[in-house]
């Protein structure tokens, strides 16, 4: 069963839920790492909490939201080992796997998407990371840059 780690700040706390309940729809595990109100937090420290958690092992990826998207997925991918992705639809979720294999997928719980979230985290969970030399290498050279 795949288990999945998930962290938003307040300006995704209702979109966690959908989130959450589309995963566990799907017959995977979530680690709920919050917020559990629409009290007002740093997006920084909701990435940190699931990025770190994510690093511990044990989970296939990882899904982080904040009221666009950006702030949570900038954090997100200051954390060495994290290539979070940032997806406009499903498309784009799908190639976030397939060329960058992308661990981490943020959203924006107040961005109207012309796809659904649900339609776009099932786009990912289906692709397969390519083996392709060139998508290797490029993943190699990406890992290389969080390196001190
Ligand atoms: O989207 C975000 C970061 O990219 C945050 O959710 C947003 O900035 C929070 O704003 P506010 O504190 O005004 O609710």
């Amino acid at each position: 069963m795949k288990k999945i780690v998930i962290a938003v700040d307040h300006g995704a706390f209702e979109l966690k839920k959908r989130i959450i309940a589309h995963i566990e729809k799907k017959g995977y595990e979530v680690d709920d790492l919050g917020v559990f109100s629409t009290d007002s937090v740093d997006y920084p420290d909701m990435a940190k909490k699931a990025c770190d958690a994510f690093l511990q092992g044990g989970y296939d990826y990882g899904i982080v939201a904040c009221g666009t998207g950006i702030g949570i997925s900038i954090s997100a991918n200051k954390i060495d080992g994290i290539r979070c992705a940032l997806p406009q639809n499903t498309f784009a979720a799908r190639m976030a796997r397939e060329h960058n294999n992308a661990n981490f997928l943020a959203f924006g719980g107040r961005i109207d998407y012309p796809e659904s979230v649900e339609a776009m985290i099932d786009a990912f969970d289906d692709a397969q990371v390519s083996q392709e030399e060139r998508h290797r290498r490029r993943v190699e050279k990406l890992n290389a840059m969080g390196k001190k």
